[in-house]
């Protein structure tokens, strides 16, 4: 139940990625939306196994998910701010209209807000079922780094609720992240510390 507006459905951000590591502009793009929106909450769907990146080696989704937990919970986080697994524990591709459709069978009175970069929304035609979760949730999307946000034609032709989010542009991306940790140098100004010793204790990335 909402909080504060008891007439109101529960404004929900749904912010999935491979997070593979998460890193700071992640954490800013989920601020973003919990403000601008004026989201109650931000559930962090941690990807099992993203089907368009699947032609690459992946840190474990168990340890992509610590990575998420120790940055939500730590100096940056949200109480608002909530990892939500259940792409890990299903088999198979990671599709995000079937996450979205268990979810609203769970909770069938929130609303929904997908949480994207321009990157993503450039491929959205490509996502399975994409035309049903347009109608399912509204998409709120950030520009990155130069980019504009700017919605492929197939999506303009839809009824949809699609809002632009306004952050700074941030360069900070995963591939980043993992270049500098194979290097041996130091992530921290990618990650922040704790995904760093994270990183280090569990030598992740060091073979890239
Ligand atoms: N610097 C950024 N600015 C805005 N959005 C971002 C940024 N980095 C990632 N995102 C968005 O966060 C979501 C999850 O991203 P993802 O986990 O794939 O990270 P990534 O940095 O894009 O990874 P990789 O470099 O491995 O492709 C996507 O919607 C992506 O567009
Ligand atoms: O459902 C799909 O077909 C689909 C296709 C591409 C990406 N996604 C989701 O988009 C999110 C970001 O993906 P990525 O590859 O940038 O980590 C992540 O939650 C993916 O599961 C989902």
């Amino acid at each position: 139940m909402s909080s504060s507006h008891s007439n109101r459905a529960r404004q929900v951000g749904w912010f999935g990625g491979s997070f593979d590591p998460v890193h700071r502009a992640h954490l800013a793009l989920a601020h973003a939306a919990l403000d601008q929106l004026a989201l109650d909450e931000v559930r962090w769907i941690v990807a099992g196994q993203p089907w368009q990146k699947s032609g690459r080696r992946m840190a474990d989704a168990a340890h992509r998910a610590e990575m998420v937990r120790l940055t939500i919970m730590g100096e940056g986080g949200d109480p608002r701010f909530v990892v939500d697994d259940r792409e890990i524990r299903r088999a198979g591709p990671s599709y995000t209209l079937d996450s979205v459709r268990e979810y609203q069978q769970e909770r069938p009175g929130d609303a929904l807000w997908l949480i994207l970069g321009q990157d993503q929304l450039a491929g959205f035609p490509s996502w399975n079922g994409w035309e049903e979760l347009v109608e399912r949730m509204g998409l709120a999307v950030a520009a990155r780094a130069q980019d504009e946000v700017r919605a492929p034609a197939a999506l303009l032709e839809r009824p949809h609720r699609l809002v632009r989010l306004v952050m700074p542009a941030l360069q900070w991306s995963s591939t980043e992240a993992r270049r500098l940790a194979a290097e041996g140098a130091d992530v921290r100004p990618v990650v922040g510390d704790e995904v760093a010793g994270y990183i280090a204790r569990h030598r992740l990335y060091s073979e890239n």
